[in-house]
């Protein structure tokens, strides 16, 4: 279905072989090596990554936290290798992370991940420092001996995992990530900004690697290493920052040469201001906005869609109406305000006002996935979001839209996940019976 091209013996890129059509699953991958992320480690077992509230530690070095026995006893192949050193190291209240646990994990095996990319010398001279920092740790607390081609080797696997790490998301995409692992295959797929494929993890840590569009022959496979809905200069900077090129795709060379438009004229209200010639385009006289007062609303917005995940209802709806006020619904920040705003509803439980939220949230998201990043709507957060939505009105009594909604967030999500894998997708297929019996004797 694919194969990795190598440009100019440095540079590889996978590339379809066929058309690929929306859905299709394009690679399935167990990692070489995967992990919790340091600060989910009370949250998600170390060894299945499944989520529970009732984890237990190693008593041995008190770092890693497992669901059961059995995972303790499949992940103490490794572990052991390793849990003395922690120990050691915790006492002396060293910082355990996840590049740590993973660079301890390569060491180990002595997998010298051969077909991974380093950009080993584009890393600041800090972090080149941290490296060195991090794998005189490492051998010292095996007591081994420091010796030029040994820190090599660790120094190397680093830049190798940051280059390479996918985030293993859980299901419903409600963390940032619970964990990260090294993929090979994945890790021939290069960065766009209007990615034609999504990873997702049905059964974790397994990556399965789906095209959200159709894809010809002879065009290149690529996911998205951000968030898309973020703006031009975010994405660019970090990729920059971490990935070490300028993106130059489409949407970025679009937006670097029209600008974008989401800012509210606060002269007429209505118009657009376009971030590069700061006319409106509504009442549009030049320079309707000065770069300053451009940046100050910027910055707001970024505030506010941090504040809004952390307030009451009511500062959260006393914050949104402020955004409104000074950018278009398409703005890029509205997504999380919009989200916020839903969660902070179904908080103080006015059901009514949360599920005309998600219906206006959905269209915006479509206009997001749709307009701006060129997907189709089959990705699997609408068929989340369109579950929830059944969910809310099942509990409002309206049996007939749950159904509605709970039947085209089924077709979506089958196409990611199997309901053997995913207790989330086993649920909805379960209510999707009660509402149908609950439409049987309503109406029969
Ligand atoms: C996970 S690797 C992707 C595969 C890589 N091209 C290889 O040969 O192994 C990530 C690295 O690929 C390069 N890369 C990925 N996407 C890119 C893009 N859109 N433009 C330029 N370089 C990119 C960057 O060097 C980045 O740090």
């Amino acid at each position: 279905m694919y194969q990795v091209e190598n440009l100019n013996n440095q540079y590889r890129r996978l590339v379809a072989k066929r058309k690929i059509k929306q859905g299709e699953i394009i690679i399935e991958k167990e990692p070489l090596f995967y992990s919790v992320l340091s600060n989910q480690r009370k949250n998600f077992c170390n060894y299945c990554l499944k989520a529970s509230s009732s984890l237990s530690r190693c008593t041995a070095c008190n770092v890693l936290h497992y669901c059961d026995k059995n995972c303790q006893v499949q992940d103490w192949k490794q572990h052991k290798l390793e849990c003395k050193a922690y120990k050691a190291i915790k006492a002396k209240n060293f910082n355990i992370t996840i590049d740590f646990h993973i660079l301890m994990r390569i060491y180990k095996t002595q997998n010298s991940l051969t077909n991974f990319l380093s950009n080993g010398d584009d890393f600041p001279i800090e972090k080149q420092q941290f490296f060195t920092e991090q794998a005189l740790m490492l051998l010292k607390s095996l007591e081994e001996e420091v010796i030029p081609e040994k820190m090599e080797f660790l120094i190397s696997a680093q830049a190798k995992f940051a280059t390479n790490a996918l985030t293993i998301q859980d299901s419903l995409f409600e963390t940032d990530g619970i964990g990260a692992g090294l993929y090979e295959e994945v890790n021939y797929m290069n960065h766009s900004c209007t990615p034609n494929v999504i990873c997702v993890f049905n059964k974790l840590p397994q990556v399965r690697v789906i095209a959200i569009r159709d894809i010809e022959q002879g065009e290149e496979i690529m996911n998205s290493y951000i968030d898309t809905k973020k703006d031009l200069d975010f994405r660019r900077r970090f990729l920059k920052q971490n990935y070490f090129f300028l993106c130059e795709c489409k949407r970025c060379i679009k937006e670097q040469n029209e600008g974008v438009s989401f800012v509210r004229c606060q002269k007429c209200m209505k118009g657009r201001i376009n971030s590069k010639t700061l006319n409106c385009s509504d009442c549009n006289t030049q320079g309707q906005m000065t770069e300053q007062e451009y940046q100050r609303i910027i910055t707001q917005m970024e505030e506010i869609q941090k504040q809004t995940s952390q307030s009451t209802y009511e500062k959260t709806i006393e914050l949104t109406e402020t955004a409104e006020k000074l950018c278009h619904l398409e703005a890029p920040y509205f997504n999380d305000i919009y989200n916020s705003r839903i969660l902070a509803t179904l908080g103080v439980q006015q059901y009514k006002k949360a599920n005309k939220y998600l219906k206006n949230f959905i269209e915006l998201s479509k206009h997001w996935y749709e307009e701006i990043i060129g997907n189709t709507l089959e990705m699997p957060f609408f068929g989340w979001k369109l579950n929830e939505l059944s969910k809310l009105n099942f509990h409002l009594d309206k049996c007939l839209e749950a159904e509605k909604y709970s039947e085209r967030a089924l077709k979506i999500l089958t196409q990611y996940y199997t309901k053997e894998s995913c207790p989330e997708l086993n649920e909805l297929f379960l209510r999707l019976n009660d509402i149908k019996s609950e439409i049987k004797m309503k109406y029969n």
